[in-house]
């Protein structure tokens, strides 16, 4: 800021802007003449599927499309273009994807890890992935393999000195002092200074570059409000001093909000979190919708695309660029942030409808649940940061205290009525404190927080109901092996009935992470693996997967329900 109180870099963004709108372009651009940006004026953008040819080349560079052919044409849900399975897709049934089924396998242009600490509990960056391959080091892909850090920056790992050299040679020579200096570095940004190096160096393709070009970059958008304007503009600066300034300032200020816009999260199996992003081309055709018919998710280097519901030809592929898990206020407000668009799915509206009739019947307003809601997710990020730096927020380590301060909210939200247990964030809240719980050694609220949490939540398939279900077999092992002498309620249910429910759980988690991911996906088998090792142990009673089994599941499940207060009906049945 200057002494009038006008920011200074604002000012700068703005004198600069007229210049960058007519100096993108990455075909057209020569890299050693920064300051020639005369003769270039962007066209108006109207898609990738102007331009059929360019089309069939994205994708062609997805390695791998089996169960249907695709299409790249005017999007039905997003502005611009979509993807779509094609119309003559072919194939059995009818043709199209079934639920479950791989859509494409891809390498991505380039991606990278995050390094920001990210949200609670283990943050994107501490997962332990090699940055060269994304294989921790084991290969199972739990992410919990030791991965050594590069000496220089202390910042990006590697799973071995093969990875480290053919890295150092792609990319990080380039990046090492610049994450050195700023370890916490997003990975948008640096996948920003990757870009303009390989354009320099020429290992962007002339197809890979007028892809990049055809892309939303939401440039105007950012450039209108003052703070992402600003925001934008000092990365761009930053990108191009790190880069040698040899960039010209057009060209890697479109860069930065393209990549914002256009990477996707990079989402490992072993978790809910992104851990960072990628660059794909095929990838960054896809729009947006909270009840999407497909997801991505990241293993081994690779980005796979699958179906969580049967799509049909020419019906368009959409996945969720955020977290499915969040409310809707939430939901919504980052897609505007990032995105620049409200979104107007089915979900979005039958939430909508849902909320106004608890609102009315509270007596409360919009504004309430929202607030109520931020203030949830903060409540409980703060204790996961408390679980993982408990000298620094020693306030929310002590889980009572959380959950009175939950009651609270919850309370303050509604008039005369009371927060309902499906309403988002409540359920995530709940699973969230169940795992905190657990690592304090408590499995006893960790089992009650954990079944509402659980039960409660409406999503019933795809990568984050493995995930949950996966945190709560967890918690049911450790209620189920607890001794009598340390049980105080003496209400909790019997051993043999929690260690049934765990079986059964463990069951359909393995059923469902190979319908979510793939039979021959690395964490399918690791989690298969887990069960194959608990059912050798089972002594008593029925083996899972079998009728008998089912029905001693049922009765025990709805004891455990009675028990945490989870209404009849909403219990898991399992896979025949
Ligand atoms: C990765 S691009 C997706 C492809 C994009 N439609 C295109 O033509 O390049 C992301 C952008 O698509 C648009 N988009 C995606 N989903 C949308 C939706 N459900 N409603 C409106 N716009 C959407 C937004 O502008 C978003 O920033």
């Amino acid at each position: 800021m200057d002494e009038s109180g006008n920011n200074k870099n604002n000012n700068n963004t703005a004198k600069s802007l007229e210049e960058a709108m007519s100096s993108f372009s990455m075909t057209h651009y020569d890299p050693k003449n920064p300051n020639d940006v005369e003769d270039f004026t962007p066209t108006p953008r109207e898609g990738f599927h102007s331009d059929p040819e360019l089309c069939r080349w994205i994708l062609s560079s997805a390695a791998v499309a089996v169960a249907a052919k695709l299409e790249i044409k005017s999007s039905g849900v997003g502005s611009g273009s979509g993807l779509f399975v094609a119309a003559a897709s072919g194939g059995g049934g009818g043709g199209g994807i079934e639920p479950g089924g791989e859509i494409y396998r891809s390498k991505p242009v380039m991606w990278a890890l995050d390094h920001h600490g990210g949200y609670g509990g283990r943050g994107p960056g501490d997962e332990g992935l090699c940055e060269e391959c994304g294989r921790d080091g084991d290969g199972d892909g739990d992410g919990e393999q030791q991965v050594k850090a590069c000496g220089g920056c202390l910042v990006v790992k590697f799973c071995g000195k093969k990875c480290q050299k053919s890295a150092w040679n792609k990319f990080h020579k380039d990046e090492c002092k610049t994450l050195r200096n700023v370890p916490q570095m997003m990975a948008q940004h640096l996948l920003a200074h990757r870009l303009m190096f390989w354009q320099q160096k020429g290992y962007i393709t002339t197809k890979q570059g007028k892809a990049i070009e055809w892309m939303e970059t939401h440039f105007n958008e950012y450039s209108k409000g003052e703070e992402s304007a600003t925001r934008i503009f000092d990365v761009a600066m930053a990108v191009r001093k790190e880069t040698g300034n040899k960039v010209g300032l057009g060209l890697v200020w479109r860069m930065v909000p393209c990549l914002l816009t256009n990477c996707v999260r990079l989402r490992p199996a072993f978790t809910t979190s992104a851990v960072g992003c990628a660059l794909d081309l095929p990838t960054a055709v896809i729009n947006h919708s909270c009840d999407p018919n497909a997801f991505v998710f990241f293993e081994n280097g690779e980005l796979r695309l699958r179906s969580l519901k049967k799509i049909a030809p020419g019906e368009e592929i959409t996945i969720c660029y955020v977290d499915p898990t969040m409310a809707l206020s939430l939901r919504q407000e980052a897609l505007l942030r990032d995105h620049f668009f409200e979104c107007g799915c089915p979900r979005c509206k039958s939430e909508h409808k849902e909320e106004r009739v608890c609102v009315k019947k509270g007596e409360s307003t919009f504004e309430t649940l929202h607030k109520s809601q931020r203030e949830v997710v903060k409540l409980v990020t703060n204790a996961l940061k408390a679980d993982k730096f408990p000298g620094i927020y020693k306030q929310y380590g002590d889980l009572g205290n959380v959950e009175t301060k939950l009651r609270t909210i919850l309370c303050s939200t509604f008039k005369n009525t009371i927060w309902p247990d499906s309403l988002e964030p409540l359920p995530s809240a709940r699973l969230s404190l169940a795992l905190l719980y657990l690592n304090q050694g408590k499995p006893d609220p960790a089992l009650r927080n954990g079944l509402k949490g659980i039960l409660m939540n409406r999503l019933r398939n795809g990568p984050e109901w493995v995930n949950v279900m996966m945190d709560m077999v967890k918690v049911l092992i450790a209620a189920g092996s607890l001794t009598p002498d340390k049980i105080e309620d003496n209400t909790f249910p019997r051993p043999l009935d929690i260690q049934t429910v765990a079986y059964g759980y463990a069951y359909e988690t393995c059923k469902e992470a190979g319908k979510a991911y793939g039979g021959d996906s690395e964490y399918t088998k690791a989690i298969c693996e887990i069960f194959a090792k608990m059912t050798a142990q089972k002594v008593t009673g029925q083996r899972p997967g079998t009728a008998e089994f089912e029905k001693e599941f049922e009765e025990a499940q709805m004891k455990l329900m009675a028990w945490a207060g989870v209404a009849e009906g909403w219990g898991v049945v399992l896979s025949s």
